[in-house]
């Protein structure tokens, strides 16, 4: 645990601040203006936190493109709640899984902790959050949500058709680097675009090629929406949008974000590239069932464009970061491969996507993969919009963001051993199979977030990055670049952002 100073806070463990409020750490009393609907916290404390400069608060401390990293160092010095202000404006951080559950799903207040903070994405881009990532936690927000998870967790699976439209993806995939061994793979730019053409798939219901329109539309709206997302772009346009419109770097990203944006709508929305299997069309027909039966639906072309929107920064760009660090992992564990393809011998036909039950170890490989790298490192801020809210004790001012810090989580000793290394072995139980829910490490698992707000693509992302792995490894040995020092397998060292990826890297394959 590091600190010997630290003391346990109630049965879900939590380390609490050892300090007092003079020992260099700001304790943010309550602002003493009433109390938000959901407590009367007047007088009560906010968590404990670093103290920040007058009015800029944290605003220089915090290095905003690896803020995953300056939250592992804060939460040694403050525990696994804490509370730091930047502009006025209160953050709060979480370091513990229990707490997390604690927070978004059990407790008393939890709904409130559950929406999400304003910004500037969900106001001017998204249409006024009509949509599921961004959008608060209401009625409208639940039943797009539930519709979406019933689509990737049961319909994608029921209906045969997408799996085998993936397999012969990634079998085509094969072909290519049949013809590429020995020679020098951008490995990381191939899965780019093959992430791309799945979503396509999964928006369409038709297979995209690279030469589609649906392909440039979905890889052209990426660059704007990624780089607008940064946490710099992203907090100085939520505080000040007039920039939008003030001519200098940001317009042009905005111009360059509504021009793509309008192609999307174009191409998704208009296109004639549909068919009935969808997203967009399970979407669209939502909308007439709801008109069928009285009234008229509210599920427009905006709330459609929001979810088709919301898949960019929340499927794309982590499908595709992880299968970077993916292929990063193998190449620096030729052993790990290895195991891969012994397993895989135990399969007499070709792979299944149902197989992942019978093969243990790359079930393994898939879940400690998602704990090393943990592609959002600090997930999606929630936020108490509709008010103060008590949470152990301490009291969380309205509008405070929360973020929870699943990175340190995953690399916390407490928690995983050896938090550093890539060991798959940590989830295979004493009889060989892959341990149960109720294991402590998977207890502690909380790549995908925790109560209503979890992620909708957790079966899909898994079953995606299963076909990747065992077509793959079934056909290829992956070696290092030998003209290139390969990057170091660190997830300390991923590239920064909202949601981290591998260092550029380039590979060899041979035949397996
Ligand atoms: C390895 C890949 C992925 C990771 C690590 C991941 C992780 C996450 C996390 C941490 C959240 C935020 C949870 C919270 O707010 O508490 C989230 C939300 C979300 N994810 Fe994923 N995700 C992945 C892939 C996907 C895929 C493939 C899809 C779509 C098929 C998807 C759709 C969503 C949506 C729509 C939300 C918003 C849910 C809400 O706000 O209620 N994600 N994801």
């Amino acid at each position: 645990m590091g600190s010997t100073e630290k003391t346990k806070l109630n049965d879900v463990g939590l380390v609490k601040c050892p300090f007092n409020n003079n020992g260099g750490i700001e304790q943010h009393q309550a602002n003493g203006t009433p109390a938000g609907k959901l407590t009367t916290a007047g007088n009560m404390t906010s968590p404990p936190g670093p103290r920040g400069v007058p009015v800029f608060g944290q605003a220089f401390n915090l290095d905003m493109d690896h803020m995953h990293l300056t939250f592992m160092e804060w939460q040694k010095r403050f525990g696994d709640m804490f509370m730091f202000k930047i502009l006025g404006k209160h953050f709060m951080v979480v370091s513990h899984p229990d707490i997390l559950r604690k927070l978004f799903a059990t407790c008393e207040h939890a709904n409130a902790f559950n929406d999400r903070a304003h910004s500037f994405m969900n106001k001017y881009v998204i249409h006024n959050s009509k949509d599921i990532l961004f959008r608060n936690m209401d009625d409208k927000q639940q039943f797009l949500k539930n519709a979406a998870t019933n689509f990737f967790e049961n319909q994608l699976v029921e209906e045969k058709w997408f799996y085998s439209a993936v397999t012969d993806e990634i079998r085509l995939l094969v072909s290519e680097i049949e013809c590429l061994i020995d020679r020098e793979v951008d490995i990381i730019g191939i899965m780019d675009k093959l992430v791309i053409k799945i979503m396509g798939l999964v928006l369409t219901g038709n297979r995209i090629t690279e030469s589609s329109r649906e392909f440039d539309s979905l890889a052209g709206f990426i660059v704007p929406a990624n780089e607008l997302a940064t946490v710099k772009n992203a907090s100085v346009l939520t505080k000040l949008p007039m920039l939008r419109k003030v001519p200098g770097k940001l317009k042009n990203l905005y111009d360059a974000l509504e021009a793509k944006k309008n192609d999307l709508r174009e191409v998704f929305l208009n296109g004639t590239g549909q068919c009935e299997r969808g997203l967009v069309f399970m979407l669209r027909n939502l909308r007439v069932t709801m008109g069928m039966e009285g009234g008229e639906s509210w599920i427009d072309d905006d709330f459609i464009m929001g979810v088709v929107m919301d898949l960019i920064p929340a499927a794309i760009l982590p499908l595709q970061n992880i299968l970077s660090v993916l292929f990063l992992v193998l190449v620096h564990h030729p052993e790990v491969q290895n195991k891969i393809r012994g397993e895989l011998t135990s399969l007499n036909a070709d792979v299944r996507i149902d197989d992942i039950m019978k093969l243990p170890y790359i079930d393994a490989c898939i879940l400690e993969l998602k704990r090393f790298h943990t592609p959002l490192p600090v997930s999606a801020r929630h936020c108490n919009r509709s008010g103060d809210a008590m949470f152990e004790n301490y009291n969380i001012p309205k509008n405070t963001e929360i973020f929870s810090n699943l990175f340190g989580i995953h690399h916390d000793e407490r928690f995983f051993n050896d938090p550093w290394s890539y060991k798959p072995e940590r989830f295979i139980a004493e009889d060989g199979s892959r341990v149960g829910p109720e294991h402590p490490v998977m207890k502690n698992m909380v790549v995908m977030g925790v109560g209503p707000r979890r992620c909708v693509g957790s079966t899909f992302s898994e079953k995606v990055m299963f076909l990747v792995v065992t077509i793959l490894m079934k056909n290829f040995r992956l070696c290092s670049n030998r003209q290139q020092e390969l990057p170091p397998c660190d997830p300390r060292k991923f590239t920064s952002g909202i949601v981290t990826k591998a260092p550029d890297f380039k590979c060899v394959f041979q035949p397996a």
